[in-house]
């Protein structure tokens, strides 16, 4: 496939990963796109602005799912959310690079796909300060705690598995992070530096991983 690799960035919810990405949508102002989902009419208010929308029929999106079609997917408020194969693709035909944010099942999916994008996971520099940061959430899925913790704790040595991500940050000081994240991602300002009008675009996931955990 034709086009800049593209940037998976993954990690247990409130690892901080909308954090560091919205540093980069702002530091790269101009040069991030926008992101491309494919929600179910009738569609809820989009999760931002930004976000472009690409409908399809219940049917079509079923059988897109079962030919294996999506990385991602799931079902909101009775709407079905997913990010296809085909949609990164189109992002890469248009020399952009797509980042996306996607669960440990997504990272699973993608690596049964050619988009051999680059693999990095955000990781909380532990559980005890990941409850802190995340304990709005919580409140709000109190009875699927349990399941989260055990996702979290999967997701953190899941994360250690060779091979598995090229790069394994550790969220602790955020500053520092973002820094090892601007290196991972280094591949992609050596090839927008050089001229190839590779602009980086943020795809975001069905965004709700959280709910389902
Ligand atoms: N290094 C850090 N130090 C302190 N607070 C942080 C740090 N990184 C993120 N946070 C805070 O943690 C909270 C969760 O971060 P964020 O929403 O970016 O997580 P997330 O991984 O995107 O979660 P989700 O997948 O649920 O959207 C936010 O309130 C954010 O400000």
């Amino acid at each position: 496939m034709a086009g800049p690799r593209p940037v998976v960035l993954s990690g247990p919810s409130g690892a901080g990963k909308s954090t560091l990405l919205k540093r980069l949508l702002n530091d790269y102002e101009g040069v991030f796109g926008f992101s491309v989902s494919r929600p179910m009419p009738p569609p809820p208010p989009p999760p931002s602005s930004n976000t472009d929308y690409h409908f399809v029929s219940r049917e079509e999106m079923e059988q897109g799912i079962r030919n294996g079609e999506f990385i991602e997917n799931a079902v909101f408020s009775g709407n079905m959310y997913g990010t296809s194969k085909a949609a990164v693709q189109a992002v890469q035909a248009k020399n952009q690079i797509c980042i996306l944010d996607i669960d440990m099942q997504g990272v699973k999916n993608i690596k049964k796909t050619d988009l051999n994008p680059i693999y990095i996971s955000i990781q909380p520099p532990s559980i005890e300060i990941l409850n802190l940061y995340d304990i709005q959430t919580l409140q709000n899925f109190v009875e699927s705690l349990s399941k989260r913790v055990e996702a979290v704790l999967a997701g953190g040595q899941l994360c250690k598995e060779p091979g598995l991500f090229d790069s394994v940050i550790i969220n602790d000081d955020l500053k520092e992070a973002y820094g090892q994240l601007q290196g991972a991602l280094s591949e992609v300002s050596v090839q927008h530096d050089a001229g190839c009008k590779h602009d980086l675009l943020f795809v975001s996931n069905v965004g709700l991983s959280s709910v389902f955990l």
